[in-house]
């Protein structure tokens, strides 16, 4: 299975933000992972697909990239925004399994709009709530599993091992699932993370405080192995 290496763009420096992506990029990141946080689904607010349509402007425009943004949407009513993330140049639209009532409508939305689809799940949550609408559960809907491995709203956080039983056991149910951890994964987590199962690993913190961008993706992608 191949792995993914997602620099978080939240622990970036704003204000160059599409230096910073290129220059992770170049380092050995292989998709950007762009947080959207609203205020209310958790307690921190981030940016919205303005942000991202000019990040995927400049991109093109001043660094001929066509980079993976996928994005994670911790944001209430997800609904409301994938046509403006699709619009904007999003490649894949997360959402939180806790925040919509009807998830399978939103799947054959975001693909509608030419998206792919991921779900995401906090600490809190049992997995057994993905199985809870319909006969389908939805993770054999989706092409992501998040799970989340700190709660989510904030980068730098502490990584949270026992979420890593949620990740064997999709693994267990769904050999051929994309699943990604978020929150806490390093060069002191990752290896761990890849051994439960999964294949795609944000890191914020780990990858954009680091000294040595490329030093530091090399040696979290070698672990991962
Ligand atoms: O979704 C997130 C927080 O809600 C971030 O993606 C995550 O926290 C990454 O940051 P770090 O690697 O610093 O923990
Ligand atoms: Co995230």
């Amino acid at each position: 299975m191949v792995n993914f290496i997602s620099p978080s763009i939240l622990s970036s420096d704003f204000a160059n933000l599409a230096e910073e992506c290129y220059n992770v990029l170049n380092a050995g990141g292989d998709r950007l992972h762009v947080d959207v946080m609203d205020g209310h689904f958790v307690p921190n607010l981030t940016l919205g697909a303005p942000i991202l349509k000019s990040l995927v402007k400049r991109m093109k425009e001043k660094y001929a990239t066509n980079a993976y943004y996928d994005c994670h949407l911790m944001v209430a009513e997800p609904e409301k925004w994938v046509k403006d993330f699709a619009a904007a140049g999003a490649s894949m639209f997360t959402f939180h399994i806790e925040a919509t009532k009807d998830p399978v409508a939103l799947i054959q939305t975001i693909r509608g709009h030419g998206m792919a689809v991921g779900v995401s799940i906090k600490p809190g949550t049992p997995l057994s709530v993905t199985a809870g609408f319909g006969k389908t559960d939805i993770l054999s809907m989706v092409d992501l599993a998040l799970v989340m491995t700190v709660e989510p709203g904030f980068g730098g956080q502490s990584f949270m091992g026992d979420m890593l039983d949620k990740v064997r056991e999709i693994r267990k149910r769904y050999p051929d699932l994309e699943i990604q951890v978020d929150g806490g994964v390093s060069v002191d987590t990752i290896k761990q993370c890849a051994e439960a199962g999964a294949n795609n690993f944000v890191a914020g913190t780990a990858i954009f405080k680091a000294e040595d961008w490329a030093a530091t993706i090399a040696e979290m992608k070698a672990l991962a192995k």
